[in-house]
């Protein structure tokens, strides 16, 4: 058997765990109070989509949103991992997007109900290659964005954000053992708008990398 290299965490089958709620301004943007606690809820694997392929829209949706996030590569599990400590288990970054379907979302949250199709679904989760730990020295500090068709949607630095990167793995592993190759999507910054079949998404973190995909129909 060959030995499974983290730079293809993607592969792995492990966790997606996504932090909600996690930039005022956005929490702003779609109406919903500044949060007191992380807002978690989870992605499958099979949401991995890598570039070269599409985002797929689910035939259920008319409002699929771009999220673009920060997102945090587990290199050394644990459960209730002190903050302190935090950083020791963060093998690197990707570049996520976090690809919602709004109107389900929206109507799961006026039935009281769980988020999972809105956010679940097959292709909901591009990722970039993988960025090891030393080509991002300060996580809390780098600019993310993200252009649709060459038009500017998203502009964010992870500076914005409620919870601190080691305050979620802290957090998260309390609840939820955090296992080598599980990827934490830390939230998205405002801007979050709706794309549709045929359009360009090309996303970035400022001088480490960018990436680009497409949005197909589902057949
Ligand atoms: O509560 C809502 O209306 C929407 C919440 C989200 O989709 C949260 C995120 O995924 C995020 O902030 O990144
Ligand atoms: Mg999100």
């Amino acid at each position: 058997m060959t030995a499974r290299n983290i730079s293809r965490f993607w592969e792995w089958g492990r966790k997606i765990i996504c932090v909600g709620r996690n930039y005022a301004d956005h929490a702003k943007e779609l109406k919903n109070a500044i949060p007191t606690e992380p807002v978690l809820f989870l992605k499958p694997p099979s949401a991995y989509v890598r570039e070269g392929s599409p985002i797929l829209v689910p035939l259920y949706t008319s409002n699929l949103h771009h999220e673009v996030e920060l997102g945090v590569v587990i290199g050394k599990g644990g459960t209730a991992i002190p903050q302190s400590n935090a950083m020791e288990h963060v093998a690197g970054y990707a570049l996520c997007l976090d690809m919602t379907a709004r109107d389900i979302q929206d109507e799961c949250k006026s039935k009281g109900l769980p988020w999972t199709l809105a956010k679940a679904f097959n292709t909901s989760c591009p990722v970039s290659e993988f960025i090891p730990r030393e080509r991002i020295p300060d996580p809390g500090n780098v600019k993310l964005w993200l252009r649709v068709n060459d038009q500017l949607r998203q502009s964010g630095c992870t500076s914005q954000m409620i919870f601190s990167i080691p305050y979620l793995i802290s957090y998260i592993s309390d609840f939820i053992t955090l296992e080598e190759g599980d990827l934490i999507l830390t939230g998205t910054p405002k801007g979050v708008s709706a794309v549709q079949e045929h359009d360009e998404l090309q996303a970035g973190i400022e001088d480490v990398v960018t990436m680009s995909f497409r949005v197909d129909r589902q057949d």
